[in-house]
């Protein structure tokens, strides 16, 4: 069987770089093209790449995920930013190259994405539900993708089943001490150095707490997951947004 044709974009960054060894060591996968911030991206159509794994940064995504779609080579995104606008956009390129798919996943660690499905599942039944990430000092979004997607999934399921509004008393705080207001979810950001990716929900009710953590602790922790995107994405035409949905997890 021909082994499917894989480029990496942010191929000398820290998760770009990993993700070029875990390709090469593959066996069914072929590197055809790893490119870094000023390669042309007509390389990807000169090396045939069926693939690209997008790790580069929230500025590039857009750019490289419409060349790619618009040449028909599937995308498997790690790259953090994503807002409704930016996911419209898209949606708008996949309506134009119908047999094309794009996974864009906010976490590829299989822990990171059973985090958001307990938080998911825990969310409604606390009064109290507030997110902590924690991340190296070198990354430059804030809060994570991870974090805010967490969040969002908190508060559909906290609407679904029409909880009440959190309680909190503060009338006064310095800017930014209850954290970010993601759909109604503070979310915290810790920057700090020794520390790689990790997440806490902490959740609280009459009397107890429930804390649901995750701590990425080497970039091969992302690996599976990224992989599991590139074979899976080439038969899974239009965005499919999260990993959960190539893992079975029902
Ligand atoms: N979904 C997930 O599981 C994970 C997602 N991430 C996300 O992946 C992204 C990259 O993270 P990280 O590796 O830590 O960041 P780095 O800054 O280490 O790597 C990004 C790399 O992309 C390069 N780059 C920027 N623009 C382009 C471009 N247009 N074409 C090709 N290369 C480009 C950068 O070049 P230069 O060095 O010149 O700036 C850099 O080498 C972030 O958004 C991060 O949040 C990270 C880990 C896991
Ligand atoms: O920048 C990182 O390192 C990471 N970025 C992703 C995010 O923003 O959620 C995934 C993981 O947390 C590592």
């Amino acid at each position: 069987m021909s082994k499917l044709r894989v480029a990496v974009l942010g191929a000398r960054g820290r998760i770009g770089a990993e993700a070029v060894r875990a390709v090469e060591a593959a066996e069914d996968l072929e590197l055809v093209a790893a490119l870094g911030r000023g390669d042309g991206l007509e390389t990807l159509v000169e090396a045939g790449a069926e693939v690209a794994v997008e790790l580069t940064e929230p500025a590039s995504v857009m750019e490289n995920l419409e060349f790619c779609v618009r040449h028909g080579i599937h995308g498997v995104v790690g790259t953090t930013g994503w807002t409704d606008e930016r996911l419209a956009r898209l949606g708008g390129w996949l309506d134009a190259s119908p047999t094309t798919g794009v996974l864009i996943a906010p976490n590829f660690s299989i822990g990171a994405v059973l985090t958001m499905r307990f938080a998911r599942q825990a969310a409604r039944f606390f009064e109290s539900v507030e997110v902590i990430e924690l991340h190296h000092p070198k990354k430059v979004d804030a809060p994570s993708g991870t974090a805010a997607r967490t969040a969002q999934l908190i508060a559909e399921a906290r609407r679904e089943a029409g909880c009440a509004p959190q309680p909190d008393a503060t009338t006064t705080a310095l800017d930014g001490a209850r954290g970010a207001d993601v759909d109604g979810v503070p979310v915290h950001s810790v920057r700090l150095r020794g520390l790689l990716a990790h997440q806490e929900v902490l959740l609280g009710g009459e009397g107890e707490t429930l804390t649901i953590r995750h701590d990425s602790t080497h970039h091969s922790s992302f690996m599976p997951g990224i992989l599991l995107g590139v074979r899976r994405v080439v038969t899974t035409p239009g965005l499919t947004f999260g990993l959960e949905h190539f893992l079975d997890l029902d």
